[in-house]
């Protein structure tokens, strides 16, 4: 079935799809015990049997890390398996009451921040997961730790509603002063981070032992129950508000990840970010001049004949050579594609650097899974962070938390020239507006396109 694209809009406001389906990404320091509380939760949530369940204990236990069975269900590779962290973004879904979640479990370790920027641009919500024990939830939060970085980099990146999940309390006897200690020391840099307290809730859990999860019942959940009366985190789950999803725009699909695909053809995954997608579709892939034809589309594990705005999908593809496909590309109609860019304006917020920024500053530029290097070629104007009214015309340095607009220029490196990206204005398309600017290996600012030169 191919629908004419009129027809086709009709159906998906009929679907109610537009509404539903909500993608979370799962962040905090390394050891947090984020995959543990995502293993355990698609436990109690029937998403994990009892036999995948028995057999990732045996197989933790046997490499020493039985104390990582649950995460699991989660960590794909061997090499995070024998390493015992996450370093891409795991995808599973589940199902609560009233909301379809696609989760995006991001990796803590700081080498794999551009996996975890690639996830948070993917995501709705994000679950932030902090550890309670003695020492490690203030090392988590301390200049260095993640903690920070994650949630400014969250909230930079679209995400506006955040649960804190305050784990591991049976470390610390389920103290409710402690419990209370850490919301107070979070909540002032959660609001400064850019997410309204409206949208902040916090939960406490423990992870290992399945303590108010899905439910809070059981000797376990006894200390905790002498105090706390509230939702658990599936309660809180339940009520996160699907956002409104822009599937009247044309369809831009950054691909995350690609894979040989059944059969014929190669398929590639990634976040339709707006508009709608449909089978027989046929697609460019930009950069480039190539187009390919969906073959199939798959949200959730089940095939579908089309998907709209805010759906995470895999898409086979055929009449296309796969050499074309490459991560970070970005697939539109041909008759809409994305306007190609190697130098763009931009409004930036700062963050807390060392260094600051000069005309000529050289960068990686991140704009969802593409990273490219690049450099600051001007600084155009500071600008009030409040208002976002010029204070200065041409500035010579930009200091950590000031903001500016200035000019990035893509760079060449080595014998190859620069090769344009597909972007466009904040204004046109918000999901496909927004960039990260790293310097070595440290997130320096973010920012919203302005305006984009076409090549
Ligand atoms: N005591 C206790 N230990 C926990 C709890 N949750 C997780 N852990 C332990 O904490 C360690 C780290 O857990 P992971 O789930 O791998 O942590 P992570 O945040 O996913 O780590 P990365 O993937 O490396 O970022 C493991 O040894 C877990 O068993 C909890 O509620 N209580």
């Amino acid at each position: 079935m191919n629908f004419a694209q009129d027809k086709l809009l009709e159906e998906v406001r009929k679907s109610g799809k537009d509404k539903r389906g909500l993608s979370l990404v799962v962040i905090g320091h390394v050891d947090a015990g984020k995959s543990t509380l995502m293993g355990r939760l698609l436990y109690e949530l029937g998403r994990m049997d009892d036999r995948t369940r028995a057999a990732n204990e045996r197989n933790s236990s046997k490499v020493g890390k039985s104390s990582f069975s649950w995460a699991w269900g989660l960590d794909g590779t061997t090499e995070e398996r024998e390493r015992g962290i996450t370093m891409d973004i795991a995808l599973q879904s589940f199902h609560t009451k009233k909301q379809q979640i696609t989760v995006l479990d991001a990796p803590g370790h700081k080498e794999f921040i551009p996996n975890m920027i690639s996830g948070a641009s993917q995501a709705d919500c994000a679950l932030l997961v902090v550890d309670a024990s003695t020492g490690e939830f203030e090392a988590g939060f301390d200049r260095g730790g993640q903690t920070r970085e994650h949630l400014i980099l969250a909230r930079s990146l679209g995400v506006a509603q955040l649960i804190v999940a305050v784990n591991k309390l049976d470390q610390v006897q389920w103290e409710k002063d402690r419990y209370d200690d850490i919301c107070t020391l979070l909540r002032p840099f959660i609001v400064q981070s850019g997410f309204h307290p409206s949208k902040t809730k916090f939960v406490p859990v423990g992870a290992l032992s399945g303590v108010n999860l899905a439910k809070c019942e059981g000797d376990e959940a006894q200390q905790l129950l002498t105090w706390y009366k509230g939702p658990t985190l599936v309660d809180l789950l339940d009520e996160l508000e699907p956002p409104s999803r822009d599937f009247l725009s044309p369809a831009r699909i950054p691909i995350s990840n690609i894979f040989k695909g059944q059969g014929s053809g190669t398929s590639v995954s990634g976040r339709l970010l707006s508009g709608v997608v449909q089978v027989g579709e046929k697609l460019r892939i930009l950069p480039g001049d190539e187009t390919a034809v969906v073959k199939t589309i798959e949200v959730e594990e089940e095939h579908v004949p089309w998907a709209a705005a805010g759906s995470n999908l895999t898409l086979a593809l055929v009449s296309v050579d796969p050499i074309q496909l490459s991560i970070g590309s970005v697939l539109c109609p041909p008759t809409d594609p994305v306007p190609l860019a190697s130098v763009f304006t931009a409004k930036i917020i700062i963050f807390d650097i060392q260094v600051p920024i000069i005309s000529g500053t050289m960068v990686e530029l991140f704009h969802h899974s593409r990273d490219v290097p690049a450099t600051v070629s001007k600084l155009i104007s500071s600008l009030d962070r409040t208002t976002g009214k010029v204070v200065k015309p041409n500035p010579r340095v930009l200091a950590k938390a000031s903001s500016a607009e200035v000019q990035i220029t893509l760079r060449s490196t080595g014998s190859s020239t620069a090769r344009p990206i597909a972007v466009e204005p904040y204004a046109v398309n918000k999901a496909m507006g927004r960039i990260l600017i790293r310097r070595e290996g440290e997130t320096i600012a973010a920012g919203i396109v302005m305006d984009v030169q076409h090549v």
